[in-house]
């Protein structure tokens, strides 16, 4: 584990960091991707997680959006735990809510990066019986180190391969609240 960063150092983090999508650009993306979304599963009555934590401010601010009824479930799953690199292993910190047996289920998160998280959870949907797994994120990291053949049904933007914070995605923890997507200096 790393040590703990100051409000000092958090907040030169900010300062020092690359603006790469403005707020109103994470807006218009998340305008398109519900548009998408809702002609695709707007007759299928659909059981909707956001993968808890990064998942949280996408699915928050998407699912208004949504213009069909959903059932909203609960998962936690994580995989880089506050740093910047990821472990491979996927943590469960709480296995889905609702039952998701012939049911299409709907998975929203901040970042498709190296691919291994979505991977396990479409894989774990499929597993406890889910008829269809529709995949969403706000973001899509460009390089060629995906670890996965996983394609995502809903991409909000691409970006480059920096290590990005804010509109849910964390710098050591910090900084999910940030409305924009923001580069670390350096990283
Ligand atoms: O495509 P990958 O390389 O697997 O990375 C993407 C995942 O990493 C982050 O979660 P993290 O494990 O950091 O937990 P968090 O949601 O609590 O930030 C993010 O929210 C995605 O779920
Ligand atoms: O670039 C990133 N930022 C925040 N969280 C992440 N999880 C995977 N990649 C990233």
């Amino acid at each position: 584990m790393s040590q703990p960063l100051t409000l000092e150092e958090l907040n030169k983090v900010m300062e020092d960091a690359d603006l790469l999508k403005s707020e109103q650009q994470v807006e218009d993306a998340l305008n398109s991707m519900a548009v998408a979304i809702s002609e695709r599963l707007k007759d299928a009555m659909p059981v909707v997680y956001g993968i808890m934590n990064g998942g949280l401010v996408t699915a928050g601010r998407l699912l208004p959006k949504l213009n069909f009824p959903l059932e909203q479930g609960y998962m936690h799953a994580t995989r880089y735990r506050g740093e910047t690199s990821g472990s491979t292993d996927l943590q469960w910190q709480a296995p889905p809510s609702i039952d998701m047996t012939d049911r299409t289920v709907l998975i929203v998160d901040d970042i498709f990066d190296e691919g291994n998280t979505l991977c396990e959870v479409v894989r774990q949907c499929k597993q406890q019986g889910a008829k269809e797994v529709i995949t969403a994120v706000l973001v899509n990291k460009v390089h060629d180190r995906k670890n996965t053949d996983l394609c995502i049904d809903f991409i909000g933007m691409d970006v480059e391969d920096r290590y990005v914070f804010g509109c849910g995605m964390d710098y050591r923890g910090f900084w999910r609240n940030a409305p924009g997507i923001y580069a670390v200096k350096g990283l």
